[in-house]
C-alpha cells in the first residue's frame, strides 16, 4: 500500500518580488513499510521535500496524497487532524518542550490524535517510552538528559499515537558518531517492526542503511 505520493510537486518561494524554485516536478511514491532516506548536497531542497510530506508546508503545485487523501484543498485543522492521524516527526535538534517532563512531551501528540480514545493514552505512553529504552526517567526534564536520550524521548513522542509513517531531519546530526549511530540503530529496530521511515540526511554511512535512496539534487529527485 502506498503511504505518501508525490506528483509533480513543486515548491517555490518568493524572496523580493522573485520566485526561486527549490523543488521541481517532483514523482514518487512511498510504500508502507518501507525505509527511505533522502539524500543530497546542502540547501538543494531535503528538509523543504519533508516538510511537504509531513504535512508542514504547502506545495506551491502539484498533488500529494497523504494515506489516500488529497492534501492540497484541505484547511488548517484538517491538516492538523490528517497529520494527528498518520505522521511521526523527529527533528535534528529534538523540539522537545523544556518545562514538561519525559511522559508530558510524549502524551502531547494524543491530544491532536482524536481517533485514539483517552483510556487508551496512558498504555500508549508506556508502550513507546519502553520502545526506546527509557523506561524509569518519566519524570525527569529535558534538561536532566543527555543529547541521545533527548532524542529517545522525541523519538517516544513520534511514535506515540502509532503513526503509518516516521519522517526524521537530520535525527543524528547534533549527537556525537557514537550516540548518532545508537540513534539509527533504535530507528532501523523500529523500521523492523513494521515503521515505515523517511529520513533526510546528507550522511552517506547513514543513507546506506535505507532500502532506498532518493537524491534530491538542485531541487529535481533522483531514485537511485
Ligand atoms: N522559508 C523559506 N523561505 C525562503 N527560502 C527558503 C525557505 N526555506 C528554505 N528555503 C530555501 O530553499 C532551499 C532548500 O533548502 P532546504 O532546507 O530544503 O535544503 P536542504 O537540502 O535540506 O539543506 P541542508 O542539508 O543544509 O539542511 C535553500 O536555498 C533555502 O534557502
Amino acid at each position: 500500500m502506498i503511504i505518501a505520493q508525490l506528483k509533480n510537486i513543486s515548491k517555490e518561494y518568493k524572496q523580493a518580488n522573485e520566485n526561486h524554485p527549490v523543488l521541481q516536478e517532483i514523482n514518487v511514491a512511498i510504500n508502507e513499510g518501507e525505509f527511505v532516506a533522502i539524500c543530497g548536497p546542502s540547501g538543494h531542497g531535503k528538509s523543504t521535500l519533508l516538510s511537504i510530506l509531513a504535512l508542514l508546508e504547502p506545495a506551491t503545485s502539484g498533488e500529494y496524497l497523504l494515506a489516500g487523501t488529497p492534501v492540497a484543498s484541505l484547511h488548517r485543522d484538517q491538516l492538523a487532524v490528517l497529520r494527528g492521524r498518520h505522521v511521526g516527526i523527529v527533528f535534528q535538534s529534538f523540539n522537545l518542550i523544556g518545562d514538561m517532563t519525559v511522559q508530558e512531551n510524549v502524551q502531547l501528540p494524543l491530544k491532536f490524535a482524536s481517533h485514539i480514545k483517552s483510556e487508551e493514552h496512558e498504555a500508549l505512553v508506556r508502550h513507546a517510552i519502553n520502545s526506546v529504552g527509557l523506561a524509569g526517567k518519566e519524570n525527569f526534564y529535558p534538561d536532566m538528559l543527555s543529547g541521545g536520550q533527548q532524542q529517545r524521548v522525541a523519538i517516544a513522542r513520534a511514535i506515540v499515537h502509532k503513526p503509518d509513517i516516521l519522517f526524521a531531519d537530520e535525527p543524528t546530526g547534533n549527537l556525537d558518531s557514537t550516540t548518532g549511530e545508537d540513534v539509527m540503530k533504535l530507528l532501523e529496530a523500529l523500521h523492523k517492526q513494521g515503521m515505515t521511515l523517511c529520513l533526510v540526511t546528507h550522511d552517506e554511512t547513514i543513507a546506506e542503511k535505507a532500502q532506498r535512496r532518493l537524491l534530491i539534487h538542485d531541487g529535481h529527485l533522483k531514485e537511485i
